[in-house]
């Protein structure tokens, strides 16, 4: 946003989300960001529901734009200075089985077996907005995980390491050493894919 950006000689833009990986991911850049949260009343999560016969790739599109959505709401009635706001969505794709993040220890454990041995995709969408202009890009990416054993499984879970993860795992984690092969972006596994990130920013002409 150079154009928005020399009008309102802005430097930061809102990221809306509560998940500390992204934060971390967007600072590697170095982009300048503030926190947009929901605010207590809202229920985020309540945006992350399948619907029937939907594709991992429509669903993660969806929520994003839903996210995108209440935060460009969140921003309008806060008062804060209008900046382009950023939102992503991460979710775990293999076979017919989407997974989101687990409800508890034995659905982590259910999705770690899940994916033991196998090849999953991992989607994340990012959204952007400015205005009354708007983007989305999708990235996908394929991990192989080794076969993992009742106990491994059982030991990951009991870190507590699942629970907040797409898929119940992160590939930032002990997790890494059952991952033999990815194709793709490892930062869309962590949650913001940083070269479609920095393909929308460029696009509103932040200097990035
Ligand atoms: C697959 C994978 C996911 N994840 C995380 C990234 C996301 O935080 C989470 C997926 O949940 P999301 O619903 O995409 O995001 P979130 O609820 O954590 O945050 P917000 O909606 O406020 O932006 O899984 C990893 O950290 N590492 C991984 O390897």
């Amino acid at each position: 946003m150079r154009r928005a950006a020399a009008r309102t000689d802005l430097d930061f833009i809102y990221l809306a989300s509560q998940s500390p990986r992204r934060r971390q991911l967007l600072d590697q850049i170095g982009v300048r960001h503030e926190l947009l949260l929901p605010e207590p009343h809202e229920d985020a999560e309540a945006l992350e529901h399948l619907l029937r016969g939907e594709s991992a790739t429509a669903y993660v599109q969806r929520v994003t734009w839903a996210k995108l959505e209440a935060a460009r709401t969140r921003l309008a009635t806060s008062g804060r200075t209008p900046a382009p706001l950023l939102c992503a969505d991460t979710t775990v794709a293999i076979g017919r089985h989407i997974l989101a993040k687990p409800n508890d220890a034995a659905d982590a454990a259910r999705m770690l077996g899940l994916l033991s041995g196998r090849e999953h995709r991992v989607l994340t969408a990012v959204a952007l907005a400015v205005g009354s202009h708007q983007q989305l890009l999708l990235s996908t990416s394929t991990v192989r995980f080794a076969t993992l054993s009742a106990a491994q499984i059982d030991t990951y879970v009991a870190s507590g390491e699942p629970m907040g993860k797409a898929g119940a795992y992160a590939i930032q984690s002990a997790a890494a050493a059952w991952v033999q092969a990815i194709r793709g972006s490892y930062s869309g596994i962590m949650g913001l894919p940083l070269y479609e990130t920095a393909q929308l920013l460029r696009g509103i002409g932040w200097p990035i």
